[in-house]
């Protein structure tokens, strides 16, 4: 048999860490011939639930699923980790401010970029969801000299998942006909969906952007400011969409995504597009062989660049603050 893929989640009792759990032991994320070891990564307080839900997966009888731990300490949870998914991370609560979360997140995301520095495979791939995800992907990388950094990423698969169903609804087509959208940027407000050089069942995404009012009264902030009406509408955040997200990342970073098609990341930039090297920004990528890829050379028009600065101008502000912090 196979070697098992050692595969750790962090915030596993949380709601996206169970919509996530049962479908990487089902081999969702890394195909039918490929079992998996899960590592279960929590806080103390939540490790009682996180044993509840390995329980749950007991009784799945996942044929793939070569064994589960459960640990509170992260250099156990990441130590010879071939994936790590770190979706836990510090809720903003009542009264605090944004240099407040990156703070408290510095105190997640670094000692796990050292755990995983330390002790993870050597062919570790790391995807941050826990929000702030592109600046907590930042912070462990700085947390992992001897890791490459392009083995950070941080999770706009979601938005970019969004804004396939936003255009294929509009343009009433099936969504597998939409493709080579990007989202730009940061994954919070300020990320820009890009459909200049999509491909919408054989139509230039341009005929859409033609509508200009639909285009930046709707489509741009409808995927943009998604995560929040589905909290205003469920009263909680995205669980099951952004564990999709993940599984979907990771799938098409490890077997390759499709010919002719590519995706949207947030990889560490090299400068691509004028971004400043060392920020996690979304791009649009492609995998094959294992690695990530920035598309290159695509045309940007003044509209869309100056959507593009205004989010990595919010990336670089972040950087700046947990700088300021002491935490990259
Ligand atoms: N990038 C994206 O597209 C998306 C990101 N998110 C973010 O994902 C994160 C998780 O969301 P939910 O599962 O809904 O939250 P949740 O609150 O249900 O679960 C979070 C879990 O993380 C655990 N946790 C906290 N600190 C930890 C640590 N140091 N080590 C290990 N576990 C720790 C908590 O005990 C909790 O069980 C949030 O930051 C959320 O904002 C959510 C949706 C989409
Ligand atoms: O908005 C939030 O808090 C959760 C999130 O990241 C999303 O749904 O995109």
């Amino acid at each position: 048999m196979t070697t098992p893929v050692n595969v750790t989640v962090t915030g596993a009792a949380g709601q996206i860490g169970y919509a996530l759990l049962f479908r990487i032991a089902s081999g969702a994320m890394l195909g039918p011939d490929t079992p998996v070891r899960l590592r279960l990564l929590e806080i103390p307080q939540a490790v009682r639930a996180a044993e509840g839900t390995a329980m749950e997966l007991d009784d799945c009888a996942f044929p793939l699923l070569a064994g589960i731990d459960i640990h509170d300490d992260p250099a156990q949870g990441l130590a010879g980790t071939n994936i790590a998914l770190l979706v836990g991370a510090r809720p903003r609560g009542p009264g605090m401010e944004r240099a407040d979360l990156l703070e408290a997140n510095g105190g997640i995301f670094g000692p796990q970029g050292k755990a995983i520095n330390d002790g993870a495979a050597d062919d570790v791939r790391v995807l941050v969801v826990g929000n702030p995800a592109n600046t907590n992907a930042l912070i462990a990388a700085a947390h992992a000299p001897d890791v490459p950094a392009e083995r950070f990423t941080a999770m706009t698969r979601l938005d970019h998942n969004r804004a396939l169903s936003q255009v294929a609804a509009r343009a009433g087509v099936p969504v597998a006909d939409v493709r080579r959208l990007t989202i730009w940027g940061n994954h919070s407000a300020t990320q820009y969906p890009d459909l200049f050089h999509a491909d919408v069942a054989g139509t230039p995404g341009g005929t859409l952007t033609a509508d200009t009012a639909w285009l930046t009264d709707e489509f741009i902030p409808t995927v943009a400011k998604r995560g929040a009406a589905i909290i205003d509408a469920r009263g909680a955040s995205s669980a099951a969409s952004a564990a999709n997200a993940a599984i979907e990342h990771t799938r098409d970073w490890v077997l390759g995504t499709p010919e002719g098609d590519w995706t949207s990341a947030g990889v560490v930039s090299t400068g691509e597009y004028g971004v400043p090297e060392g920020l996690v920004c979304s791009f649009p990528v492609t995998s094959s062989g294992g690695d990530w890829q920035v598309v290159e050379g695509l045309e940007i028009d003044a509209f869309s660049r100056e959507r593009i600065d205004a989010s990595v101008a919010e990336l670089t502000a972040e950087r700046d603050a947990v700088r300021s912090l002491g935490l990259v």
